[in-house]
């Protein structure tokens, strides 16, 4: 899949600008944000781009007297994120349970949970907050011989705990064909052999069964969009974990389920980023 490269450049250039930024391009789909002279890097899927919303973004920006720029040009996709593993992709430990590290990662703490992940392109090492929070999630839940979806599953590594705390069966679903390729390796690499991943978007879900558990960390506005096609697929007593939001974001996503027929558990938060619980009534 294609991303593109946008950097923005923020006047004056500090943290509150730049996090209103990061916030409010990722309710427009960015995925991702890295810290740069003078301003901020995002990346987004070059099909979610839509240059009107982000200029419009811009121009009805709330700090007053802050000024945001940006360019955009596409970004390379191969050998990112080789180079990020190899360099910055370091073993990392989730409420003391669950260890997250790569092949070459050697003497990598001892903990209930190993998760072997080779992430490549695919969004997904435990690093990133809304992925941590998620977890820490499924820690705490009983996945006991319920069925679970990973929606957005990136490098499958929730739905790789969930099989390994008892889920069965699991489905991981990515709209993106690097996603879908690297969990299958990551699959393998867990030993791991009740995990179907398929690709495509919510409108697989058309007529499926209910799933006892469903994951989904992807962003706001998929979220809101696709929510009735998760709950399509619940029953009473279904359990939904999203993230890939803002605590901002939270009421709109809670009133949103709540219209489904769900009722919201709680919330984590990490960063500024929602991990939310519902359980459909
Ligand atoms: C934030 S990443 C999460 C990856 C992984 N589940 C995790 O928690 O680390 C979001 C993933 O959702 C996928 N995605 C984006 N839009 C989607 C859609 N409409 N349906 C399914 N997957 C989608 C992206 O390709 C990406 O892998």
């Amino acid at each position: 899949m294609k991303y593109l490269e946008v950097t923005f450049t923020t006047h004056p250039c500090n943290e509150t600008v730049n996090d209103v930024v990061s916030a409010l391009a990722g309710d427009i789909g960015f995925e991702s944000f890295v810290e740069c002279e003078g301003g901020i890097q995002a990346y987004i899927q070059q099909a979610l781009f839509n240059k009107e919303v982000l200029d419009e973004m811009i121009s009805e920006f709330p700090i007053p007297n802050a000024k945001v720029e940006y360019t955009v040009k596409e970004a390379e996709d191969k050998n990112w994120n080789e180079e990020w593993e190899k360099n910055f992709f370091q073993p990392i430990v989730i409420g003391d349970r669950c260890c997250i590290h790569s092949t070459f990662h050697k003497d990598t703490p001892k903990t209930e949970y190993e998760i072997l992940i080779n992430p490549q392109m695919a969004f997904g090492t435990g690093h990133h907050e809304t992925t941590s929070s998620i977890i820490s999630e499924l820690l705490d839940a009983d996945l006991k011989d319920k069925s679970v979806l990973d929606m957005g599953c990136g490098t499958s590594i929730l739905a790789i705990l969930a099989s390994m705390r008892g889920a069965n069966p699991v489905t991981a679903i990515d709209i993106d064909d690097w996603c879908v390729n690297n969990s299958k390796d990551n699959i393998i690499l867990n030993q791991i052999n009740n995990i179907t991943v398929e690709l495509g978007d919510a409108s697989l879900l058309k007529g499926r069964k209910p799933f006892d558990v469903i994951i989904a960390n992807i962003n706001r506005n998929i979220l809101l969009a696709d929510m009735p096609q998760y709950a399509a697929c619940m029953h009473a007593g279904s359990e939904l974990y999203m993230s890939g939001f803002y605590v901002q974001d939270i009421p709109v996503i809670r009133e949103k389920a709540e219209n489904l027929g769900m009722k919201f558990i709680h919330y984590r938060e990490k960063n500024n980023w929602a991990a939310v619980k519902f359980i459909m009534l």
